[in-house]
C-alpha cells in the first residue's frame, strides 16, 4: 500500500545516508532570478552542467511587459544578459524575449510538454509545485541547490511526510480553484501543510480542468506544504496530447485504496462562494459575502493598519485602483476566458487600472487568435507581453502607495506588489468584475455575468 509520494519518490532514489535520499531529478527548470550564483559556482569549479538536455531556461521575472525590450533596470538587465550568456556557455536552451516559448517558467512547462507524470522536476521557484498538477514530484530549490542539480543532476532530500486533502462537492458557478486554495489557507492557515507534501483529490479534483488544478497546487506552497500533487487521470493524459514533448503514458501513478496519509483533512466545496483576502497573507481571507472579521492577534492588527480596513467592513467597501489578471496563479487561456465573461460589453470604472498579462507567449497568442485581447482593449485593460508583472515588484508593473489592487496572484505580503502596496487575492473573473464596478462583487448574480461561451 503507496501514496502516490511514496511511489514518485522511491522511483528516483539513488543513495540514501543518514536520513536524506539522493534523488535523481528528470526536469531543471531555470529562470533570471535565481540562476546567475549558481552557473558562477560552476565555473569557480571548472564543472560543468551534467544534463543540459534535461535542463530549460525562459525569462520572466524581469521582463517589462509593456515594451518587451525595453528594459530599464540595470539589475534586471544584467540578470537577463547573465542568463543568455550563461545558457550559451553551457549549451542550455532558452526561451528568450524573442522565442515563441517564452513566458512564466510555470506556465510554459506544462504547455510545451515538458512538465510530465511521474518525473521530478526542479526549480530555484518557489511556485514550482505549480507542475505537481501532473503527479509529477515538482517543488522549489534555493541558488545552492540550482548549483547541485546544474552540476550532477541529482539532489539531496529528506522525506517530507504526506498529507491529503480530499476535496468533494461540485462547485457552484463563479466558484474555482483559487476560492478552494483561498478557503483552505483561511480555515487551516498558512502553515497547514508545513513538512508535507499534499495530495489533492476526490470528486471536485477529478472534475476540475488541468489548469484550475494547477492553480490549487500552484498555492500548496502558501499553505507550507513542499510541494502539491494530484494523481494524473484522463484530463491530464488529453491535456498531454500533442505538446511540443511527448510523455509515456504511465497508468500506476496514484494512492493505493488502503495506503494512508500522515495527515488528513476534508472538505466539501458545494456551498463555496468566492473568497478575498483582507490581509497581509494569502490565509487572511473572507467569502464575498462576509464582513472582515475580528482581530484576533498582533499579525491581524498590523495587516489592518497595513491595509487600511477595519474589521466588521463588508468586502463591498473595499475600494480597488488596480486590476492585476496574470501570474503563474491565474493566466492561462482559461483564466483569461473567465474574466473576458465579466467585462465583455461593459467597460474599466473611470479611476482604475486594469492590466491582463498573459502568462505566456502561447497564451498571448491563443487568446488573440479568440479575439480575447479585443474584448480587454475594447473594455479599457491594458494588453500586455507575458511574464510575471505585478505579481512582484522586480518589474516596472508596480502598485503605488496605499492602493489597493484585485490580483489573480498568489502572495499579498507587505510589500509584495510595490512599496505599501494593498493587494487583494482573488479569481480571474472577481478580478475582472472588480475592474467594472471599482470593487469586489458578488459574481456568482447572475446580472454580472455574460451568457457567452468560449468552449
Ligand atoms: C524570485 C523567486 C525566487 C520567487 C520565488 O521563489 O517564488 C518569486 O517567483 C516569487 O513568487 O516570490
Ligand atoms: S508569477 Fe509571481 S509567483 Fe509566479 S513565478 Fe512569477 S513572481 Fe513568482
Amino acid at each position: 500500500m503507496k501514496t502516490l509520494l511514496d511511489k514518485l519518490w522511491e522511483r528516483h532514489v539513488v543513495a540514501s545516508r543518514n536520513g536524506y535520499d539522493l534523488l535523481y531529478i528528470d526536469l531543471h527548470l531555470v529562470h533570471e532570478v535565481t540562476s546567475p550564483q549558481a552557473f558562477e559556482g560552476l565555473r569557480l569549479n571548472d564543472r560543468k552542467v551534467r544534463r543540459p538536455d534535461l535542463t530549460f531556461a525562459t525569462m520572466d521575472h524581469n521582463v517589462p511587459t509593456r515594451e518587451i525590450w525595453n528594459v530599464t533596470d540595470q539589475i534586471a538587465q544584467k540578470q537577463m544578459d547573465t542568463l543568455r550568456m550563461n545558457c550559451k556557455e553551457f549549451g542550455i536552451e532558452l526561451a528568450d524575449l524573442d522565442d515563441e516559448r517564452q513566458g512564466i517558467v510555470h506556465v510554459i512547462g506544462p504547455e510545451l510538454g515538458l512538465t510530465q507524470p511521474g518525473k521530478t522536476i526542479v526549480c530555484g521557484d518557489s511556485h514550482t509545485s505549480t507542475h505537481g498538477a501532473f503527479g509529477a514530484l515538482a517543488f522549489g530549490i534555493g541558488t545552492s541547490e540550482v548549483e547541485h542539480v546544474l552540476a550532477t543532476q541529482t539532489l539531496w532530500q529528506k522525506k517530507p511526510k504526506s498529507m491529503g486533502v480530499e476535496i468533494s462537492g461540485v462547485l457552484p458557478k463563479g466558484v474555482y480553484a483559487k476560492d478552494i486554495i483561498l478557503h483552505l489557507l483561511k480555515t487551516y492557515g498558512v502553515a497547514m501543510g508545513s513538512g508535507h507534501i499534499i495530495e489533492f483529490y476526490g470528486e471536485a479534483v477529478s472534475r476540475l480542468s488541468m489548469e484550475e488544478r494547477m492553480t490549487l497546487c500552484n498555492m500548496a506552497i502558501e499553505g507550507g506544504a513542499k510541494a502539491g500533487l494530484i494523481a494524473p487521470d484522463e484530463t491530464t493524459w488529453s491535456y498531454l496530447q500533442n505538446r511540443h514533448y511527448t510523455s509515456p503514458k504511465v497508468t500506476d501513478l496514484f494512492t493505493d485504496k488502503g495506503a494512508s496519509y500522515d495527515t488528513s483533512i476534508h472538505i466539501d466545496v458545494s456551498h463555496l462562494a468566492p473568497y478575498v483576502t483582507w490581509g497581509t497573507n494569502p490565509g487572511m481571507g473572507v467569502r464575498v459575502d462576509e464582513v472582515l472579521p475580528p482581530v484576533t492577534d498582533e499579525n491581524e492588527d498590523r495587516a489592518y493598519v497595513y491595509m487600511g480596513l477595519k474589521p466588521g467592513q463588508s468586502v463591498s467597501d473595499i475600494p480597488v485602483q488596480h486590476v492585476f489578471i496574470g501570474s503563474c496563479t491565474n493566466s492561462r487561456l482559461s483564466d483569461l476566458e473567465e474574466a473576458a465573461l465579466y467585462i465583455k460589453g461593459k467597460k474599466v470604472r473611470e479611476g482604475v487600472r486594469a492590466l491582463v498579462v498573459p502568462g505566456s507567449k502561447a497564451v498571448r497568442n491563443a487568446a488573440m487568435a479568440k479575439g480575447l485581447h479585443t474584448i480587454f482593449i475594447e473594455a479599457g485593460f491594458e494588453w500586455r507581453e507575458a511574464g510575471c508583472s505585478m505579481c512582484l515588484g522586480m518589474n516596472p508593473d508596480q502598485v503605488p502607495n496605499g492602493e489597493h489592487c484585485a490580483s489573480t496572484s498568489n502572495r499579498n505580503f507587505e510589500g509584495r506588489q510595490g512599496k505599501g502596496a494593498r493587494t487583494h487575492l482573488v479569481s480571474p473573473a472577481m478580478a475582472a468584475a472588480a475592474a467594472v464596478y471599482g470593487k469586489f462583487v458578488d459574481i456568482r448574480k447572475e446580472e454580472y455575468r455574460e451568457a457567452v461561451s468560449y468552449a
